[in-house]
């Protein structure tokens, strides 16, 4: 990507604090003419020493403490404000990656681990410093620092000046070559990064499975792996910069040996004083320092430019459109599905043409074998994704039809895997209905049979429930999604299998009591228990991404050969598990 489209990109961020970097220009301007300053100071104090006029030493003393003060406070401050800024630029990206990360679409998500996406989020933004922090600044300041030292250099001789000029573009191509090798080498380093991450998560997450199924050693080998691939990237990248710093200390060391022998004969034929040739060598590295060490601070730039064009990239990803909650009332809602298709990838469709409307305070159920795509179409009513052919409406009474663009906030979803989040059960349910009372969430619990538990644990509501919920038994967590699920009353609730961790019985209890007590709700149910289907006013019965039939219960057993083999099965099931 085009180093000024990254710059471009990352100025907003910058100009936001116009002020701070105001500031700290002011002080940036006093440290370019410092360093003529201070060659100055020691010029005319050795030539006036030199010369017998100790008269002036006083005037001299004075100076050389006002010197003083004034690096004092401009080094406090270049240090602080560039600090500042740079942490608060990094505050401004970080939360930017993760609202658009919290706004991206189920297609992104499910295909990038989320392992490798949190370090490129943290060390894409740590690696900033090369394009906000003192890189940038130095890089700025030195090409100004280095003209104020060669104006006033030259003033003194011309010939000495050019001789220390000439040593500097040695410096430039040697950096110039290794810039581009580093930037190249640090993409690689970040993907290792990123990989490690990913391990380190997957192997915390599956740690239960990577115990039992004795995994330890191919884990280990495969992190090893990385790992060493990481060393070598960043051994070679040790090399590179080590090569381009030999280069630099050569070439400043060389030209301060050449400028003394040259200068001393100078001195010595009465061309400059001692005072001047003091000065050249102070202001030398003011000379040289720009092509030494804007090598570093171009492949520092560079690296960071990486960084920036990743996060760029990933800014540049557009968002899942969200419907403006404020306008959503508790009403009935229809939805219906015209003519849908749907696929994850262009080359297999998994939901094929269906027609279908779900009525206002229906109970649907929603059943078939493993992979039929059941879960994908309740996705499609969330909007978790979009119709690939076809178009899906929400009937919304007064308020006219609308087509479905986006996340569908008159749903609640009750999740397969019953995620919680690592916090107490009492947020939990609370994330539901944000501005739910003590006793909507009491009452919630009540409703899904949750109380009796929760009244067991450590602290009630108050207890920790652990990373995804860990802390609870399977049935214990789905409880509480079902919580989380109707406290916020919307007008649709959708169960992914939500109950199958529970025994049939506390299921029966649960369903019985929701059904009963949220009469004014729809709710479509994915299940793979007849017994729960059967009591449904609708089951939709579908194979290889069609409906392939639907009605109740009775109309089902006389219309659809298919689902009376299945309520055979289910008899055969229940007959032998009593026998
Ligand atoms: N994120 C995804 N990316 C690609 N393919 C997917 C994705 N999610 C599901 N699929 C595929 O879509 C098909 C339908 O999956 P879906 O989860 O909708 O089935 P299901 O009927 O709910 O199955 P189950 O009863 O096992 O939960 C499957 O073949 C699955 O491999």
């Amino acid at each position: 990507m085009k180093t000024s489209l990254l710059l471009k990109f990352i100025f907003p961020y910058l100009k936001k604090y116009k002020n701070i970097y105001f500031l700290l220009s002011i002080f940036v301007i006093v440290g370019i003419f410092y360093q003529t300053g201070m060659a100055w100071f020691f010029q005319n104090m050795t030539d006036t020493i030199f010369s017998n006029q100790q008269s002036n030493l006083v005037f001299f003393l004075f100076i050389g403490i006002f010197l003083i003060v004034v690096i004092m406070i401009t080094s406090f401050f270049n240090v602080y404000y560039m600090a500042k800024t740079t942490n608060l630029i990094k505050r401004d990206i970080r939360m930017d990656l993760f609202k658009h990360l919290l706004q991206q679409p189920m297609s992104y998500i499910s295909s990038t681990h989320s392992g490798s996406l949190q370090s490129q989020i943290h060390q894409d933004t740590e690696q900033l410093d090369g394009v906000l922090g003192h890189n940038i600044a130095q890089l700025i300041i030195l090409p100004f620092s280095g003209s104020v030292a060669l104006i006033y250099l030259s003033f003194i001789n011309v010939p000495l000046t050019l001789i220390t000029l000439f040593l500097g573009p040695l410096i430039l191509i040697a950096s110039k070559l290794i810039g581009v090798a580093i930037r190249t080498n640090g993409e690689v380093i970040q993907e290792n990064t990123a990989k490690m991450s990913k391990q380190l998560q997957e192997s915390f997450e599956g740690h239960t499975l990577l115990k039992t199924f004795r995994l330890e050693k191919q884990l280990t080998q495969k992190y090893k792996q990385i790992n060493e691939e990481l060393i070598s990237n960043q051994i070679r990248e040790g090399k590179f910069s080590g090569f381009l710093q030999s280069v630099s200390s050569g070439v400043g060391y060389g030209a301060q040996i050449l400028i003394f022998a040259i200068g001393t004969f100078f001195v010595a034929n009465d061309q400059i004083t001692i005072g001047d040739l003091l000065a050249f060598i102070i202001l030398s590295q003011s000379l040289i320092t720009p092509f030494s060490n804007i090598g570093q601070l171009w492949t520092n730039l560079q690296r960071s430019l990486s960084a920036v064009s990743r996060i760029y990239t990933f800014l540049l990803l557009p968002k899942h459109l969200l419907l403006d909650e404020s306008n959503v009332e508790q009403q009935p809602v229809t939805i219906t599905f015209n003519k849908v298709s749907f696929s994850y990838s262009p080359n297999k469709s998994i939901i094929q043409d269906i027609n279908l409307t779900i009525m206002p305070n229906q109970r649907i159920a929603i059943i078939g074998e493993s992979g039929a795509g059941k879960s994908t179409l309740m996705k499609l009513v969330l909007g978790l994704y979009l119709p690939t052919k076809g178009s899906i409406h929400l009937g919304l009474g007064d308020k006219g039809l609308e087509e479905l663009k986006g996340i569908n906030p008159y749903v609640s979803y009750v999740p397969q895997d019953a995620f919680l989040f690592d916090d107490t059960l009492y947020e939990n349910i609370r994330y539901g209905k944000l501005d739910a009372t003590v006793n909507e969430i009491n009452y919630a619990a009540k409703q899904v049979s949750a109380t009796s538990f929760i009244n067991q644990l450590d602290g009630d509501y108050q207890f920790q429930v652990g990373e995804r919920g860990n802390r609870l038994s399977g049935g214990q967590r789905q409880r509480i999604t079902l919580a989380r699920a109707f406290i916020g009353k919307r007008p649709i609730v959708v169960f992914d299998e939500a109950t199958s961790a529970l025994d049939v019985q506390t299921e029966g209890t649960i369903l019985k009591e929701l059904l009963q007590q949220n009469q004014e709700q729809t709710m479509i149910m994915i299940t793979h228990r007849l017994s729960t289907a059967m009591y449904c006013d609708k089951i939709i019965l579908m194979a290889n991404g069609s409906i392939i039939a639907e009605g109740k219960h009775d109309e089902l057993l006389t219309t659809s050969d298919h689902y009376k083999d299945l309520y055979k099965k289910y008899i055969v099931a229940n007959a032998q598990s009593y026998s």
